[in-house]
Parts: C-alpha cells; structure tokens; sequence
C-alpha cells in the first residue's frame, strides 16, 4: 500500500497495560482500527474501558505497551507528543482546566501557536476566524477562562485546538459537563465544523443517540476491548454484542 493510499490513522494490535509483573494491569487489548481522511469515528464505552487512554496513545501522551500507530501509513509508535501534535489535537471534557486562569484567553492560544507550531505569524488573525468559526464574540478572547460560561470556555477550547490546524481532532467528552443547551450548541457547531472544514475526528462519548447522528463509524469499547464496529445503521439496527443491545435499550428508554 502507498502512502498515499493508507488511511490516515492506523491503530494496530494496540494495548496498554500500567505496573509491572503481577501488579501489571491491561487496560487496552489488541486494538485494531483505520480512521480515513475526513471520517468520524465515535468510542462509546462504560466508564474505565479505557476511552481517554486510548486518545492518550494515538495522541503519544503516553507510550503504547504493545502495537504500532500509523498516520497516512507512516508508523509513529513511540514519538513525542510534540512530533505529533501538528497531527492531533485533543480536546478535553474539562476545557476550563485546560485553560491556564492567569492568562486571557487570546495569551493562551498565543502561547499554544508558539509551543505547536513556533509561528505566531498571524496568530490573531487565526484566532479570529476559528473563534468565529465556534460562533463566539471576537472580544470574548481578551477574557480569563473564569469570565466565560463552560459552554463558551468548551468553544474556546476547541477554537485553540483548531487554531494550529491539525489532521484530526481528538474529543474526549467534550459535552458531558456542560448543561443541556450548552450540549446542543457545541454540537450545532460541531456539525458546522464537519460541513465546512471536513476534518477527521474521534469522537468519544457516553451518548449512542448522539454519536448515530454525528459520526460516520461507532466503535463499542468493553473492558479495554473494540467488541464492536461499523455504521450507525449497523450498529442501531443490527447490534451483534449484547453490550451494545444494553446500550440500545439505554437510548429507547430515555426516549
Ligand atoms: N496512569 C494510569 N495508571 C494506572 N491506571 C490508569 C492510568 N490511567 C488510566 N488508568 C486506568 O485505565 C482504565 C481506563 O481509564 P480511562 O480514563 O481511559 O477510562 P474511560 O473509558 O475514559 O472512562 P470515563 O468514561 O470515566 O472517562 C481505568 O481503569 C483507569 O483507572
């Protein structure tokens, strides 16, 4: 396969365990996954089956314990965060602790442009137009995190994240802490962002209704394991895994 025919991502025969000898403890198992350009891939999962470390490892936060890690079918299994991170950029549940509060937002994303990409060049005019691009007030920025609502701050987030214009976006929860109207405007942005910037993301949630709507492919996680993959269809109408029929009759129920 040439490069240029390789997805984008590549997760091969991926694990993870923490601690050694009889202490140690798999919290990933052989995971197998391709992401293509312009794809979204949604994780569900129950907490603790390993959803943040799995962004953890495509991300080289941390190191994988066995398996390779491809991108556009290079293998980077083993690199720095900061060989990566043009590549990937996660965006956490927690954006407000991401933020550092002795600095306005504009420093932050100065500072996150300067750390990523050494070029500030046009920072302020790329702040502008991936702030905009969230649907956020252009003077917003010259606020400290604490000053914004969570919904704004999440936005914030994900504007800084946009701001050095990587492959892929990593969301790891990015609505669970914020209120129901919050949750709806990231998302109404979040589809904008697809619509006109077709960018690749993983995207990991408790929410099955709402990643059928949002994703191309669902990934169902169990026990560090993938139990399931395929297309929102498949995966509503024709769930093989009992775990995920408990996942459907979840989503029928709070309907
Ligand atoms: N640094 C670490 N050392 C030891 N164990 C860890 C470490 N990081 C994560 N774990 C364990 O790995 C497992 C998976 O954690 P992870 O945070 O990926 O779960 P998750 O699916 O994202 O959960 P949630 O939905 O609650 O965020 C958990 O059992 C967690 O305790």
């Amino acid at each position: 396969m040439t490069t240029s025919e390789a997805p984008l991502l590549e997760v091969r025969n991926v694990a993870k365990h923490y601690g050694k000898g009889k202490r140690a403890k798999e919290v990933l198992t052989d995971l197998n996954f391709t992401l293509n350009e312009g794809e979204v891939l949604g994780i569900i999962g129950e907490s603790g089956c390993g959803k943040s470390v799995l962004l953890n490892l495509i991300s080289c936060l941390e190191p994988v314990s066995n398996g390779q890690l491809f991108f556009r079918g290079e293998e980077y299994t083993g690199r720095k965060p900061s060989a990566v991170c043009r590549w990937f950029q996660v965006i956490f549940q927690d954006s407000e602790a991401a933020f550092d509060p002795k600095r306005t937002i504009r420093e932050s994303m100065h500072e996150n442009l300067r750390q990523l990409s050494g070029n500030v060049a046009d920072a302020d005019k790329k702040i502008k137009e991936m702030v905009a691009l969230m649907g956020l007030d252009a003077q917003l920025v010259d606020r400290y995190p604490r000053q914004l609502s969570g919904g704004q701050v999440q936005r914030m987030s994900i504007a800084r994240g946009l701001i050095t214009e990587p492959n892929m976006i990593l969301c790891d929860e990015i609505t669970s802490a914020l209120d129901v109207s919050a949750q709806a405007m990231i998302m109404q942005y979040m589809y904008e962002l697809r619509m006109k910037r077709g960018l690749t993301m993983i995207f990991v949630s408790h929410d099955l209704a709402l990643c059928s709507t949002f994703c191309d492919r669902i990934a169902i996680m169990q026990e560090g394991k993938i139990i399931e993959i395929g297309t929102p269809d498949q995966i509503m109408d024709e769930p093989k895994e009992d775990y995920t029929k408990l996942l459907l009759d979840a989503v029928i129920y709070v309907k």
